[in-house]
């Protein structure tokens, strides 16, 4: 359903990833895995048609890829700033729908079957902001859900929440991974994570980025956070998928991980103190050279350090096209997409926990800046659920379009 083909990405002269090959199945649930900066977050926009490959291709369902495909959806890290603050919990996951199609009254039973599916069946008629981090991340999915994608991309998706809710999330994605068998790439930095809920562990190796490894696990479909995680193939599977990230990572350093803090003036450290340090951190990383020659699969190149790019504006700049376009498109895609964090304009900060007692009050507060998309076409609906104070949290307000920095994650 999805084929990748000799994907590269450039930022600038930056090459984040050069020919990366990777077939997805229907109905597979791949983990992509790999050391920070290797480009899981680049993969996921070129797939996510946010942005354009510098050369290779992205193939969805026989369609190369070119702009946000329809059948696709979204699910970020940062839960806070994917939900509209001025929306019920249940018109949010509806919002999207509108492209589908239908009468709102559909609309609105299709959102609640979602809430349903991800255990918030009560919670349609309150704000994101009344919800605690975790729930509101479950809203996200279940807009994700309720728009039934053919493929559902989650870059980091509970990267933000407490350890427990974390586990609860997983179950969750397993139960519908395994109910709708909706077809789902998962981005995440928790090796065990990546296990637990995969078919298959991609392992990314970095500059550039491409796939190091590809580990299928072969534990049954029926997961549970105790059995499973104590399971034998579990433990060697998770064993195995940590030493290819540290390998990739002690490979191909990025500036800092691997050298003395810059800016030290050689004359001001300890005679020797430095250097014996390094010496310590290199023959670590040969070590670890050693030992990924041994069992990598396949021969990444040598390559230096490469500095970090202008990440933040850069991506902000993509951003903002996505927002331009989005909201252009009425601002729907925008939340179906998940492109939402940012198209959707308003963003409900402060966690609900501080916000669960305050009550709307004024309805005529109304979201700023990139927020008319959504607004267009659906505001004799909010006129009547606008929330009635816009201070969703205390002393916060929904902002305008998020800035660009933030975007990324
Ligand atoms: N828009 C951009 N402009 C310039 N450089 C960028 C941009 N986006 C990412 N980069 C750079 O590309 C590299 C890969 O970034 P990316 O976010 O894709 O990696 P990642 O594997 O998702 O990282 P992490 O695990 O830390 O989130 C990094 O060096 C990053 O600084």
């Amino acid at each position: 359903m999805l084929e990748i083909k000799d994907l590269t990405h450039s930022y600038g002269d930056h090459v984040v990833l050069e020919k990366l090959n990777l077939e997805v199945a229907q109905g597979e649930l791949v983990s992509i895995v790999g050391p920070s900066g290797c480009g899981k977050s680049t993969l996921l926009r070129n797939i996510a048609g946010l942005i354009t490959p510098t050369s290779g291709s992205v193939v969805l369902n026989g369609t190369p890829i070119q702009g946000v495909p329809d059948d696709l959806a979204v699910v970020f890290q940062d839960y806070s700033r994917s939900l509209l603050p001025w929306l019920t919990v249940r018109d949010n996951v509806a919002l999207p729908l509108r492209r589908k199609g239908g009468s709102k009254a559909e609309r609105r039973a299709q959102a609640e079957k979602a809430l349903e599916s991800v255990g918030l069946a009560d919670a349609g008629k309150k704000y994101p902001w009344q919800l605690s981090g975790g729930m509101q991340q479950r809203v996200s999915i279940a807009r994700a859900l309720a728009y039934r994608p053919s493929l559902l991309l989650m870059d980091e998706p509970f990267g933000s929440v407490d350890a427990q809710t974390r586990e609860d999330l997983e179950d969750l994605v397993l139960k519908v991974h395994r109910e709708e068998g909706m077809t789902i790439l998962l981005v995440t930095h928790d090796i065990d994570e990546s296990v637990y809920v995969g078919d298959r562990v991609v392992v990314l190796g970095r500059n550039p980025g491409r796939v190091r490894a590809e580990l299928p696990v072969e534990l049954p479909a029926d997961r549970d956070q105790i059995g499973t995680r104590a399971d034998a193939e579990f433990v060697r599977l998770r064993a195995e998928v940590g030493k290819l990230v540290r390998g990739a990572a002690a490979a191909d350093p990025m500036p800092g991980e691997h050298e003395p803090v810059a800016g030290t003036a050689k004359d001001e450290k300890p005679k020797g103190a430095g250097k014996t340090k390094r010496v310590k951190k290199v023959k670590k990383a040969d070590e670890a050279k050693a030992d990924e020659a041994k069992d990598a699969p396949e021969t990444e190149p040598e390559h230096g350090p490469v500095a970090e790019g202008e990440n933040g504006d850069t991506v902000g700049d993509e951003a903002e096209e996505a927002v331009k376009k989005t909201v252009k498109d009425g601002g729907e895609k925008a939340a179906e997409a998940g492109t939402s964090d940012d198209a959707e304009g308003g963003t409900a900060r402060g966690n609900g926990d501080e916000s669960a007692e305050q009550t709307p009050e004024k309805a005529e507060d109304k979201p700023a800046d990139g927020a008319e998309g959504e607004a267009e076409g659906d505001a004799a609906d909010k006129a009547e659920e606008a929330p009635k104070d816009a201070k969703a949290a205390k002393g916060d307000k929904p902002t305008g379009v998020m800035s660009a920095a933030k975007v990324k994650k």
